[in-house]
């Protein structure tokens, strides 16, 4: 995968797998693999035995192993931005992230932003020295930042070097949404990097369907199990993007 995601085939769809052991990642990759996701990401900050390098090398190993084709993304979100609560402390992360960027199991790792700069670039120089993707992401599930602050994030990312830039916000209202939307376009139009933007909850569900249109070139859809809220059934969000395509002269 040297580009990361091609024009023709936008919006890419992700599935998260939130299994916290081996046996439930490998049914849920089972379970999804026949609705065709372009990515799976798994959200290793659920596994239970995440302190345990092997077993997680492992773990991935037997992922990349069921999931053919499909290139898989390693996650392990921070509490503060919505993810699980798990016994390893933020270098403890940057070492698991380092492995993983080492091995040949996953072909991209994601890390907020927002961490200590340090931290960023070690990520950033391991993921490059060993050829994997890095998103760089910012989430907030509270609220959704002014339009210049979610674009700071995103601009961020770019200046750290990732590949591709995330924000996940909440919105309160469905201007909320809208901001969100323009950040997008804003950054899709001067970013020099792929951006990658959701709007959360019932209201943002319209981001996730429509977000592409405004240059999100990644939507993240339920294949088994959701991993935030809005995610809607990759079936369902797949037909809506079809329709879309096929009907409009866009
Ligand atoms: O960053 C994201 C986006 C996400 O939070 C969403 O809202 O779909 C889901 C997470 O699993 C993923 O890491």
């Amino acid at each position: 995968m040297s580009q990361l995601f091609t024009e023709e085939k936008l919006p890419y769809i992700c599935t998260p797998l939130t299994g916290a052991t081996t046996e439930e990642l490998l049914a849920e990759v089972q379970a999804v693999l026949p609705k065709k996701p372009d990515l799976l990401e798994w959200r290793a900050d659920f596994f239970l035995n995440i302190e345990n390098k092997e077993a997680v090398l492992e773990t991935s190993r037997q992922l990349r192993h069921a999931s053919g084709e499909i290139p898989i993304l390693f996650t392990i979100r921070s509490v503060k931005e919505g993810g699980e609560h798990i016994p390893l402390d933020e270098s403890g992360k940057v070492e698991l992230l380092g492995e993983m960027c080492k091995s040949d199991f996953v072909q991209m790792v994601d890390y907020e932003v927002c961490n200590e700069p340090e931290l960023v670039r070690q990520v950033r120089d391991c993921s490059a020295k060993h050829g994997k993707k890095l998103i760089l992401s910012y989430h907030n599930f509270k609220r959704t930042p002014h339009k210049m602050e979610i674009c700071k994030y995103l601009l961020q990312a770019e200046l750290y070097g990732a590949d591709a830039a995330k924000a996940a916000v909440m919105p309160e209202n469905q201007e909320d949404v809208f901001t969100l939307l323009e950040a997008t376009r804003e950054m899709q139009k001067t970013m020099g990097i792929p951006v990658i933007t959701i709007s959360m909850g019932g209201l943002g569900a319209v981001s996730r369907l429509f977000g592409w249109m405004y240059g999100s070139v990644l939507t993240f859809a339920v294949g088994e199990h959701s991993s935030a809220p809005g995610q809607i059934p990759i079936e369902e969000l797949r037909q809506a993007i079809q329709t879309v395509k096929q009907y409009s002269s866009l």
